[in-house]
């Protein structure tokens, strides 16, 4: 086995060639940078300083989850924590009587009163307890649900562009990843925090109120555990913080080896040694980060158990010698270790909630941190009101860069779009006409330049509504896992006449028509009775999927490009159909379908070269041409 992975490795390596240590940019970095980078801005004092608003942040999310719960879990743990104190006051009383002189049955029966006051006070503080715990573990799932749905209701509004960052990916993984998690964890920490704490204080209470000297011993003791619990929580958050940019590489990778659909490409091209070899490096990688920072947790918990050892003789040692010197009755030193137990284990606990409150409120405060920038990314309300309908759609001036690119995609690109009019976009691969059909779209804002309606510019307008009025047919479309019906509606009421027209008039009737359960046929292979499109029958479903949206401008990206020439032909008459209430923007390499275009603009490097209708185009004798006459003598006979 260990030689085969070997031979796989060796096989990826000759493969990857030179290439791959710079594609895999964190490997060339050291990892400890962004380390070291992150622990200068964490420090314990900030944690001890935050303390107090991770435990407001961890009540407002429970009481957002569920008021009932969160009451009752704080409430009833403050209550066993007071019965548990009773308890231990109680047994004083019966060691009291026990140490007593007299016969043993007369001891016994002296000692029966308070036994049953400690069985008592314990019973109920059991129960309490496990009605806390019940409440407790309700709690942990419908917070869960309350951050999850808070992640996607911001990252559905924020800008597309923001997709296109590589740290808005690396935030939003650290904050679905371990983020969401983090939030019910943080809640347990705290009820865990307060239990502990109700503990603590009541053994603290007990042990003050019978040798004050102890209580201040007992807390020193338990001085290293604090160090070295937070010590560790902080070395593992630093090493997965270091580590995200990794992770995601290679889930990524892991995803493309053992995914459907890249299954056949992965086989036809043989790239099974060199993927196994690129997430095998990155494997190594990070497993190497991981086993520094386990050595460095390791000999950290060490330590502070060591020293948390020779603390624990120390107090036993001072109890020793307060007994000696007859500053303690023996059943009230009897009293004293067994609240002495009580109190250490709770401050265990207690220090050990801090301890993950400590590590969980970091990976929370990348949740609040992420959910704080995607609110700033989320564009501000706008005050136009958006039309029903519009006469003439302008672009004036736009020019488009996207984030961290070096050459704008747009650069002062005017267009004009009138009613009821087809507008084409042609152009060579990579000229812009994607880019400025998601402009006009409203889903990218350009940086400068306008797209107005009417003379009003959707600037001003709220995304949402204006982008009711637009359907969009794209270039990459999605194959959503969801039914025929779902994946051409969409999520809007349905119409099934509607429904039908669309279907008609995008041919995705006839594909429908051959599947087993029709509309209801699950499009998604890997689940049982799902079926698999084709390239061209996916292309039908996307276009039913444009012409379902009733809106008045139809944006149409590649909309034939895997159609075979029968139902190109039928698409493009259906067009001209529904160009006779709907404006469309064309954009296809087919330049046949546009000659009937009212207005072809042709794009080229970012730039409109040539605009006009095919005649005046074919007259210029330019780039339109050029490329028309390319294509048409394709289909000349050859001799
Ligand atoms: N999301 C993106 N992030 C960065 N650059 C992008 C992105 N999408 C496109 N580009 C770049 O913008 C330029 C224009 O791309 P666009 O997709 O608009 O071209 P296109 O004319 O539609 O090309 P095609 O005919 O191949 O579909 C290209 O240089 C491309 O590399």
């Amino acid at each position: 086995m260990a030689s085969a992975w070997r031979r796989v490795r060796q096989a990826g390596g000759q493969r990857a060639g030179a290439a791959s240590d710079d594609e895999l940019a964190e490997l060339t970095t050291h990892f400890w940078r962004a380390y070291d980078e992150r622990m200068a801005t964490v420090k314990f004092g900030d944690v001890a300083r935050r303390f107090p608003a991770l435990v407001g942040q961890a009540v407002t999310l429970g009481w957002q989850a569920n008021r009932r719960d969160i009451v009752a879990t704080i409430s009833l743990n403050l209550i066993s924590g007071v019965f548990g104190g009773y308890a231990l006051f109680a047994t004083t009383g019966v060691l009291e009587a026990l140490f007593a002189g007299g016969p043993t049955p007369h001891r016994v029966r002296a000692a029966l009163p308070s036994l049953i006051l400690v069985a008592t006070a314990t019973a109920v503080r059991s129960g309490v307890a496990t009605a806390a715990g019940w409440a407790q573990s309700r709690l942990e799932p419908q917070v869960t649900q309350v951050v999850e749905v808070r992640l996607y209701d911001l990252t559905t509004q924020v800008e597309l562009a923001a997709f296109d960052e590589p740290d808005f990916h690396d935030r939003m993984q650290r904050a679905r990843d371990r983020g969401v998690y983090s939030a019910s964890q943080l809640v347990n920490d705290v009820i865990n925090f307060i239990t502990a704490f109700a503990g603590l204080a009541s053994a603290t209470v007990v042990v003050g109120l019978l040798q004050p000297i102890l209580v201040v011993v007992l807390l020193l003791a338990q001085l290293p555990g604090a160090w070295a619990a937070v010590r560790t929580a902080r070395i593992s958050y630093l090493t997965r913080f270091a580590l995200v940019d990794s992770y995601r590489r290679k889930y990524i990778l892991a995803d493309l080896i053992a995914e459907r659909r890249t299954a056949a490409e992965l086989r036809s091209f043989t790239m099974r040694a060199y993927l196994i070899d690129r997430v095998a490096r990155l494997a190594a990688y990070t497993r190497s980060a991981e086993l520094r920072a386990a050595r460095q947790e390791t000999a950290t918990t060490a330590v502070g158990k060591a020293l948390g050892g020779i603390a624990t003789a120390g107090v036993y040692t001072v109890l020793g010698v307060l007994l000696a010197a007859g500053w303690l009755a023996l059943s009230v030193a009897g009293t004293a270790v067994l609240a002495l137990r009580s109190a250490a284990g709770s401050l265990q606990q207690l220090m050990y909630s801090v301890n993950q409150c400590y590590e969980d409120g970091l990976y929370f405060s990348d949740y609040m941190a992420f959910c704080a920038d995607a609110q700033t990314r989320i564009p501000p309300p706008a005050s136009a009101a958006v039309p029903q309908d519009f006469a003439r759609i302008v672009a004036s001036g736009v020019t488009f860069s996207y984030p961290g690119a070096e050459q704008p995609s747009l650069h002062e690109v005017s267009v004009e779009i009138g009613r009821g009019e087809v507008v084409a976009l042609v152009g060579e691969n990579g000229s812009g006409k994607t880019t400025l059909a998601k402009i006009l779209a409203g889903l990218y804002r350009p940086q400068d330049g306008t797209v107005y309606w009417d003379g009003v510019s959707i600037a001003e307008m709220n995304g949402e509504p204006l982008r009711e009025r637009i359907a969009v047919i794209a270039q990459d479309h999605g194959h959503w896992p969801l039914s025929v019906r779902d994946n051409i509606v969409m999520g809007r009421l349905l119409d099934e006449s509607l429904l039908a027209a669309a279907a008609a008039g995008s041919g995705a009737d006839a594909v429908i028509a051959e599947l087993d359960r029709g509309y209801d046929t699950l499009l998604a292979r890997e689940f049982k009775d799902g079926a698999e499109l084709s390239g061209g029958q996916w292309q039908r479903i996307a276009a039913a999927r444009g012409f379902y949206r009733t809106a008045p401008l139809l944006i149409m990206d590649e909309p034939t490009a895997a159609l075979d020439a029968r139902a190109e032909y039928a698409l493009f008459s259906s067009l001209r159909t529904l160009a006779n209430d709907r404006t469309v923007l064309l954009i296809t390499h087919r330049l046949a379908s546009v000659r009937h275009a009212d207005r072809i603009y042709v794009l080229d490097h970012g730039n409109v070269a040539e605009s006009g209708t095919h005649a005046d185009l074919m007259a210029l004798g330019g780039q339109y041409a050029e490329l028309y006459t390319l294509q048409a003598s394709q289909y000349e006979t050859t001799p």
